[in-house]
C-alpha cells in the first residue's frame, strides 16, 4: 500500500516557494517547454468546464516532466465574483503524483502558487520586455494578482539603475573628451487602479511603501512603463492610445477566449508574446477578438457570394494580433525580445509545472 499522500496548506506553499528560487526556476522550464520535445516536458491546454449557473469555471491542468519525475496536475476554479465578495475568485489545488507507481504523493494549496507563479512569470516578461529606463509601474486591478504582481516586481525592479555619461577634457595641451559613468539610483513610482477606488486604497494601506491610487485606468497609465493588467474583466479596459510607445504590458486577466482586457488598437500595434502558442489560440480573448471583424466579413462574404459582391476588406484594419513569440522561445534563443516596441505578454496560466520546485518535491519525497 503506498503511504498517505503529504499536506502541504497555503503557508507552507508560500514559505517554501520563494521568487529567488522560482524565476529561475521557471526561465529554465519555460525554455525547455518552447522546444516541445514531449520526451521531456507534456503540458496539454488545460481542460475548462463552465458553471455558467454561477459565472465560473473549473479547469484542470495535467503536467509531466520526465527527466525531473515530476507528474503533476493543478485543479483551479474561478468565478466572476461581485466587487467586495469575500471569496476568491481564483482557487486551486496541485496534486502530485507516483510517475511509476501512479498514487498521489502530495495535496498543495494551489493559490499560492497560482498567485506567485502568475507573477514570477510576468517577471520574467517584465525583465525581457520593459524599457531600459523604466520609471513608473502601473497595476490595473487589486486582487490577489495585482498584490502577487505588486510584491515581486517592487522585489525585483524597485530602484532602476542608470549610468549617466559626462564628457569633459583631461587637460589644456591635449584636447580630449571623456567619460564618465555615474550610476544613478530612482525609485520605482507605483500607480495602482481599482474598479472602486475604496478597494485600491485598502490595497495601498496594506503596503509599507508610497503607492498612488488613481481615479481613471487613463490616469494610471499615461506615461506608465510597465503595466500590470490582473482583473476579472471581460471587455476591454485599456486602450492602446493611452499606452506610452515601448511601454511593456504584462496581461493576466481575460483567461477566456471571450474576455478582454486590452483593445484592438494596443493588441495590433504591439508585439505579442504569450505563454503557450496553443493555449492563447484557444483561451485568450485579447488574441482572439483582435481579429473578430474580418471574420465577420469573411462570413459575409460567404454568405452573399450568391450576389456576387466583391468585398475587399483592408487587411490592416482587421487583422487578428499576431503571436510573435512564445516567453520560452525568447529564453532559449529561438526568437528576440523586441525590447524597443510596445511589449504585451499575454499570460493565461497554463504552464504551471513549475511551480512544484524542487524544494517542493524534497520535502515529500
Ligand atoms: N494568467 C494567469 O496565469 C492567471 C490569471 N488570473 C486571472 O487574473 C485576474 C485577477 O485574478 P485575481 O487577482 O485572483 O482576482 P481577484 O478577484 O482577487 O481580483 C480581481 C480584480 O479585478 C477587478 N475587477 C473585477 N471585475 C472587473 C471589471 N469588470 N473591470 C475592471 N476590474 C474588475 C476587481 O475589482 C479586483 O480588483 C482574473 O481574471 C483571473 O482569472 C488568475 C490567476 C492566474
Ligand atoms: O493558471 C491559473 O490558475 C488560472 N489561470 C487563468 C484563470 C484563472 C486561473
Amino acid at each position: 500500500m503506498s503511504e498517505s499522500p503529504v499536506l502541504l496548506n497555503k503557508h507552507e506553499v508560500e514559505r517554501l516557494l520563494t521568487y529567488d528560487d522560482l524565476i529561475p526556476r521557471l526561465e529554465s522550464v519555460m525554455g525547455k517547454f518552447s522546444k516541445r520535445d514531449s520526451s521531456e516536458i507534456i503540458q496539454p491546454v488545460r481542460s475548462v468546464v463552465p458553471i455558467q449557473q454561477h459565472s465560473g469555471f473549473l479547469g484542470v491542468m495535467p503536467a509531466y516532466l520526465a527527466a525531473e519525475g515530476i507528474l503533476c496536475t493543478k485543479i483551479v476554479t474561478f468565478y466572476q465574483r461581485a466587487e467586495g465578495s469575500s471569496l476568491p475568485s481564483t482557487q486551486a489545488t496541485v496534486l502530485l503524483f507516483h510517475p511509476e507507481h501512479g498514487h498521489v504523493t502530495a495535496i498543495m494549496d494551489g493559490e499560492a502558487i497560482t498567485a506567485k507563479r502568475t507573477a514570477a512569470v510576468s517577471a520574467i516578461s517584465a525583465k525581457l520586455f520593459k524599457p531600459a529606463l523604466s520609471e513608473v509601474l502601473c497595476i490595473l486591478g487589486s486582487g490577489q494578482q495585482a498584490r502577487s504582481h505588486y510584491d515581486v516586481f517592487t522585489k525585483l525592479f524597485k530602484f532602476k539603475e542608470v549610468t549617466s555619461m559626462k564628457t569633459g577634457n583631461t587637460s589644456k595641451s591635449f584636447k580630449m573628451c571623456f567619460c564618465v559613468c555615474d550610476p544613478v539610483l530612482y525609485t520605482l513610482q507605483v500607480r495602482v487602479w481599482s474598479r472602486r477606488k475604496e478597494m485600491a486604497q485598502r490595497f495601498v494601506n496594506d503596503l509599507q511603501d508610497p503607492v498612488t491610487v488613481c481615479s481613471s485606468v487613463k490616469e494610471a497609465v499615461i506615461g506608465a512603463d510597465v503595466i500590470v493588467t490582473a482583473t476579472g474583466a471581460s471587455q476591454p479596459i485599456l486602450f492602446g492610445e493611452w499606452v506610452k510607445p515601448g511601454a511593456h504590458i504584462a496581461a493576466v486577466g481575460a483567461c477566456r477566449p471571450d474576455w478582454r482586457e486590452l483593445d484592438d488598437v494596443l493588441m495590433r500595434e504591439a508585439v505579442v508574446y504569450v505563454d503557450s502558442r496553443e493555449g492563447a489560440t484557444a483561451e485568450s480573448g485579447d488574441i482572439i477578438l483582435s481579429g473578430v471583424c474580418i471574420t465577420f466579413h469573411q462570413y459575409n462574404i460567404a454568405d452573399l457570394s450568391h450576389h456576387r459582391h466583391t468585398y475587399s476588406t483592408p487587411k490592416s484594419l482587421f487583422s487578428q494580433a499576431e503571436v510573435f513569440a512564445e516567453l520560452g522561445e525568447v529564453l532559449n534563443g529561438s526568437f528576440p525580445a523586441r525590447r524597443e516596441k510596445t511589449t504585451v505578454f499575454k499570460s493565461l496560466g497554463n504552464l504551471f509545472f513549475h511551480s512544484c520546485d524542487p524544494k517542493i518535491k524534497n520535502k515529500m519525497f
